[in-house]
């Protein structure tokens, strides 16, 4: 279908605005999204960090559409990604960075031993740093340093790294002011892989801002479209600011692709 002319862009343009038009076109499409500082920005605390109302909404529209379907990898454990998202059967939610699948994840015995002994070892160092915190998920724990004094917190985690993280069996992964450990293998793209393969999607679009989201990048295929958001490095192709710039994408996409496939 040819694109009016005057049609709105929500300041999208150039290669990414020509890259959602030929996504809208695709015969089934994925749309898989990471969530703290995509949909959500980055707040203090991480019990608090809601999504922009609007890139909900855009996200809900999109998974009205035939053919459509709607994701979210994150690093977050499931019920926490649920219940902060808000989002229930109309997306499919991954948790604990590629691991959580809504239809069941049961940690291994070997593996659930070794996050309590991590639990045991960490509990006193996080204790002893003021504004440090710990967030317990299914298959790992994160240190989180935001609020902690910056040089107070930087030297945790690096005692954090060399010491827990660095155990047999613990995968350390840097993130935005926390350091996760995870007891099992996570990857975003091994799960998105699998996202596509249960959705059968023809063209994925992924939107990530952290270290963790380079996975899922990285096996994104010809006609797929990687977004990164915000600053540093990447594979991804296109690249905007801040979680209201993915809203316009989103919602550009949904109303380009409500035109193409109908309702
Ligand atoms: O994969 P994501 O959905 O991006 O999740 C990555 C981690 O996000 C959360 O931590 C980050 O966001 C917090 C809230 O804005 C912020 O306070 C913290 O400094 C960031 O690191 C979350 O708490 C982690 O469990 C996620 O793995």
């Amino acid at each position: 279908m040819t694109r009016p002319t005057q049609q709105p862009t929500n300041g999208i343009n150039g290669p990414l605005r020509d890259a959602i038009g030929r996504l809208t076109g695709v015969e089934t499409l994925l749309i898989a999204s990471d969530y703290d500082g995509v949909l959500a920005p980055i707040v203090n605390d991480p019990a608090a960090a809601f999504p922009l109302p609007s890139a909900i909404d855009a996200l809900q529209e999109l998974a009205t559409l035939p053919r459509t379907s709607i994701a979210l990898l994150s690093g977050r454990a499931l019920v926490d990604l649920a219940r902060l998202s808000g989002l229930g059967g109309e997306a499919l939610l991954v948790g604990t960075h590629g691991v959580e699948f809504d239809d069941g994840f049961a940690i291994p015995p070997e593996a659930a031993a070794l996050r309590a002994q991590l639990l045991d070892e960490l509990r006193p160092m996080v204790t002893a740093v003021p504004g440090a915190a710990l967030e317990e998920k299914i298959a790992s724990v994160a240190v989180h340093v935001r609020n902690a004094d910056p040089d107070a917190g930087e030297k945790l985690l690096g005692g954090v790294a060399d010491g827990p993280g660095s155990w047999p069996g613990v995968h350390s992964t840097a993130g935005k002011k926390v350091l996760e450990l995870a007891v099992v293998k996570t990857s975003k793209g091994t799960a998105l892989d699998v996202l596509r393969d249960r959705t059968g999607a023809d063209a994925v679009l992924f939107a990530g801002d952290d270290v963790t989201d380079e996975k899922a990048f990285a096996v994104l295929r010809p006609g797929d479209v990687g977004i990164k958001v915000g600053p540093g490095e990447t594979a991804a192709e296109y690249r905007v600011d801040d979680p209201e710039q993915i809203v316009g994408v989103f919602a550009l996409l949904a109303e380009e692709r409500r035109l193409h496939v109908g309702t």
